[in-house]
């Protein structure tokens, strides 16, 4: 075992899912690794998502309605945790890893990023995480690019850190799980519709959405299932729009492998989730991304997915089609495997290894944070 330490940021249920395997990863090298739960999720349970029993500090920094203010509260917090830590793995885009990144960088700790390089180009569209992203990968030493588009756009940004080409972590977990689910389930009489809606920038359209789904649930070879978020306004809303719908089952939010096998069960998935976009290809399960733009163009080149955006009609329109034309429905399920090939969280765990084998260890880390302050950090980062 190193006498090194290494610590993974997590403060929602796609980081603690995306993050386990790595851990796992970590601890077959030896590594050993420190658990910091941001509290963003403040209910959420890493290891309900196959996180490994680490040494865990909790920040106790809850989730905020503005996310910049979140990524504050979790900078400031994060330094007491640090404590002979050598590397800061944060993931994703969320303000639970920017605000990790940030702190672990002012109190001198170098900084990693899982799924580096995604984007939408347009600041505004996932926003903040479009500014998140490109913070983390400003900062970051280490960046683990899944695909070869996120490489390239890291290049082009011209990182000072060194890339590295991994695959996603997600697609780890996912072709591991997938051997425990059931086969596909079909139902002669109806196509099988699985919804998920949460972004923040759906949460306007929400009434637009959700009469798509109105008027797509009065067909009657449809049945479609609804997983609510973990979100309490998001949730509240759609059982306000929607919980009256004939034909339309709103379910609570649901574990990984049980969410992975409604998806298999399922003939279409409408979603605004990153994550499903990248599980619905690899299950060969067509999908229609509910956003005007995004950071996996690589499941559209693939034929699983279409950008459908957020408009009511164009949604059932889409929909609709798909629904009628077994061929085209057919011809998007074919599985692929555009963002990863199950090897990510291996190939990431070897290349933490190897730069702790090369990188002086520090005697003394300071907890306290240097200045420039955050904010300033942050501004300078996101231009
Ligand atoms: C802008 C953006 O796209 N940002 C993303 C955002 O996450 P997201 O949009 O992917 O978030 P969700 O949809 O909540 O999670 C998805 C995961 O959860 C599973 N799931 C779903 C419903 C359920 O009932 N039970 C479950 O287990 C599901 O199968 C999947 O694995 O942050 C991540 C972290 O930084 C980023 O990677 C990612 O870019």
């Amino acid at each position: 075992m190193y006498d090194s330490r290494v610590a993974l940021v997590v403060g929602t249920r796609p980081e603690a899912i995306k993050l386990a395997p790595l851990a796992k990863a970590l601890i077959e090298r030896g590594i050993a690794s420190r658990l910091i739960l941001t509290g963003q999720h403040p209910n959420l349970r890493a290891s309900e998502y196959g996180m490994p029993d680490l040494p865990t500090v909790g920040l106790s920094c809850a989730g905020l309605p503005d996310p910049n203010a979140h990524a504050g509260t979790v900078a400031r917090s994060i330094g007491q945790a640090l404590d002979g830590i050598r590397l800061v793995i944060v993931q994703g885009d969320t303000s639970s890893a920017v605000g990790g990144g940030l702190g672990a960088a002012q109190t001198g700790v170098p900084v990693a990023h899982v799924e580096a390089g995604l984007r939408s180009h347009d600041r505004r569209d996932p926003w903040p995480e479009e500014d998140f992203r490109i913070a983390i990968d400003a900062m970051a030493t280490l960046l683990f690019a899944p695909t070869v588009l996120n490489a390239a756009n890291l290049r082009r940004e011209r990182v000072r850190g060194r890339i590295s080409l991994t695959g996603n972590t997600g697609i780890d977990v996912l072709l591991d799980r997938i051997r425990g689910l059931r086969p596909a389930t079909t139902d002669p009489c109806r196509k099988r519709l699985l919804v998920t809606c949460h972004r923040r920038e759906s949460w306007e359209a929400l009434p637009a959405i959700a009469s798509s789904l109105i008027a797509l649930a009065r067909r009657s070879d449809v049945a479609i299932a609804l997983v609510l978020h973990p979100n309490q306004r998001v949730a509240g809303e759609m059982v306000r729009l929607l919980g009256r719908t004939p034909n339309l089952d709103l379910r609570p939010p649901c574990g990984h492998v049980e969410i992975l096998q409604l998806m298999r069960d399922s003939d279409l998935i409408l979603s605004d989730s990153g994550g499903i976009q990248e599980e619905a290809p690899a299950l060969g399960i067509p999908l229609l991304v509910l956003r005007d733009r995004t950071e996996r163009p690589e499941g559209i080149s693939s034929g699983n997915a279409v950008l459908v955006g957020r408009d009511p009609e164009r949604i059932y329109a889409t929909a609709s089609a798909l629904l009628d034309s077994t061929d085209v429905l057919a011809s998007m399920s074919t599985p692929n495997l555009p963002y990863g090939d199950g090897a990510a969280s291996k190939r990431i765990a070897q290349a933490i290894e190897d730069w702790l084998a090369t990188e002086p260890c520090p005697n003394v880390r300071s907890s306290e944070p240097r200045s420039p302050s955050l904010l300033s950090v942050t501004a300078q980062v996101a231009q």
